[in-house]
């Protein structure tokens, strides 16, 4: 389990339903102060994502779509906020169900924006929508709210279908996206619900913390929040070395990939790890010594297919155990960045695992094959992608923490899942399982008894620094490891 706060329930549209009446019980003077936290937050987080595209246009246009209910009020109030911080933005709001139809706190969210910036809200009817050939730079969607999801009628359908086609710079959904709008984010305010995560329209989904659920229990399925990242961000203890940070052991590196088992290095260097030793190929051992000096780079001899050979297994078993201090030399294990699909190598890590009694090791890339993942008793984190999950999920042993790495991140151990709202396609690219591998196994080298710790926390700080690099450089023209130079800022939380 992880401590409270690091990760909030995930609920199904009934048991949301039943917090919600609980929580406000139909009040409207409590639900007005979460409505209004709500719009702010979603203004907030809506013009910080915007900035993965560049700066928020002086004069923006902004689409707002209204529903009658709490949903659209929420949209409206956000859209508040984006005018009074863009004072030359404009929005339409388009009253989905038409203007009478608003229910009161809606009204009431409607009547705040008019007020806030009269000349520059216009009420566009859809026929105005759908002719408008300027397009917008941001579309707010709060025609749903999950409260109310009847089947969409033609005339509401029609009019999401053409706000598809309209060049719109970035599509938001509060909550759900409805309908068929396809959102590049969904702004889920206070709680996650479970349709959101299996919606292919929602986009990337943006948890928004309204504090809901401070001190709750977790239930099976939790969303992770940046608390997870809560114990790195303590100041260390004076009377400490680098033994007490750890010695992570990385085991990787062929002919064909030698640049995954450097990324990996570079990312466990920077989780904080004391120590960092690679076991790679020993052709390219000098040349990465030379480009990073701070880890232990251990030659091992080469198989013909230019991965690692079986024959300097007995090396490898006099390090693993060497005792330094009084400490066992390795604390964690990495195996597989860069690894090939070798098959003396798999003869190796296979080997590696099976005389390890005790050593946590995290699992990666071509070492994720069936045989392979079930390979001795040592406690173990794997980190498959889709295709990788496919190959080994019959083979996944018990206690086994699963990372399964996606669009959407979920870590699985015992029977509970945790996602990762964090993160987006600015890592689709070579390299960034690589550097999740590296600060996975760093942290547990930390704290080789808390794999599940280990596994969500690398997972949200490696997909919160990919938000941050994303912000700064944009989508494209960035490499896989600039992502580490954020890694410090995302801890000190200077920018999010
Ligand atoms: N330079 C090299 O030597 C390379 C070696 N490669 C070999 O492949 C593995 C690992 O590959 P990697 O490229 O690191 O990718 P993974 O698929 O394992 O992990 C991807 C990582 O990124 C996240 N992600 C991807 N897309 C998205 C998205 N749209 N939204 C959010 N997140 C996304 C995903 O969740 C993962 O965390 C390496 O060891 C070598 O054996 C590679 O070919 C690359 C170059």
């Amino acid at each position: 389990m992880l401590e409270p706060g690091a990760a909030h329930p995930v609920l199904t549209i009934d048991e949301a339903r039943q917090f919600e009446a609980a929580l406000f019980g139909g009040d409207e003077t409590r639900e007005w102060p979460a409505m209004q936290r709500a719009g702010r937050a979603i203004a907030d987080a809506v013009l910080r994502d915007y900035r993965e595209l560049g700066a928020f246009p002086e004069n923006a246009r902004v689409l707002v779509l209204a529903g009658k209910g709490h949903n659209g009020g929420d949209a409206l109030i956000a859209a508040r906020h984006i005018l009074e911080k863009h004072p030359r933005a404009k929005a339409a709001v388009c009253f989905v169900f038409g203007e009478q139809s608003l229910r009161p706190l809606a009204w009431r969210a409607h009547r705040e924006l008019a007020q806030a910036a009269p000349e520059r809200v216009a009420v566009f009817d859809a026929a105005a929508v759908q002719k408008d050939g300027a397009g917008f730079d941001l579309c707010l969607d709060g025609i749903f709210g999950f409260q109310f999801r009847p089947s969409v009628d033609e005339r509401v359908a029609q009019l999401i279908d053409s706000v598809n086609a309209l060049p719109v710079c970035l599509r938001a959904a509060v909550d759900m996206p409805s309908g068929s709008f396809r959102a590049d984010f969904t702004y889920a305010t206070g709680i996650v619900k479970t349709p959101v995560l299996e919606n292919p329209n929602s986009g990337r989904v943006r948890y928004l913390d309204l504090g809901f659920f401070s001190g709750s229990p977790c239930r099976d399925t939790a969303t992770l929040t940046p608390a997870a990242l809560a114990p790195l961000r303590a100041l260390r203890s004076s009377h400490t070395d680098k033994r007490d940070y750890g010695h992570l052991f990385i085991v990787g590196g062929s002919r064909k990939y030698p640049g995954a088992v450097l990324m990996s290095v570079q990312a466990a260097l920077r989780s904080g790890a004391g120590l960092v030793t690679a076991f790679v190929p020993e052709s390219l051992a000098p040349v990465f010594a030379a480009q990073v000096p701070e880890a232990i780079w251990h030659g091992m001899a080469e198989s013909p297919g230019g991965g690692l050979a079986l024959e300097d297994l007995p090396v490898f078993r006099e390090r693993v155990s060497e005792k330094t201090s009084g400490t066992a030399n390795a604390t964690a294990l990495v195996i597989g960045p860069g690894l090939s699909r070798d098959r003396e190598s798999f003869a190796l890590v296979t080997e590696i695992l099976r005389i390890n009694e005790n050593i946590p090791v995290v699992l990666d890339a071509d070492a994720l094959q069936s045989d392979i993942i079930a390979s001795g008793k040592a406690p173990r984190i794997l980190t498959p992608h889709a295709g990788e999950y496919q190959r080994v999920e019959a083979a996944i042993p018990d206690g086994a923490v699963v990372v399964r790495k996606g669009p959407l991140t979920l870590i699985e151990h015992s029977g509970r899942k945790y996602i990762s709202p964090f993160g987006g396609p600015v890592l689709a690219r070579g390299g960034s399982g690589d550097l999740l591998a590296g600060m996975i196994g760093g942290l547990l080298a930390q704290a080789p008894g808390a794999l599940l710790h280990a596994a969500c926390r690398g997972t949200v700080w490696h997909g919160m620094a990919a938000d941050c690099l994303a912000r700064a450089h944009g989508q494209h023209a960035v490499r896989t490891t600039q992502l580490l130079d954020f890694l410090p800022e995302v801890l000190r939380g200077v920018s999010q």
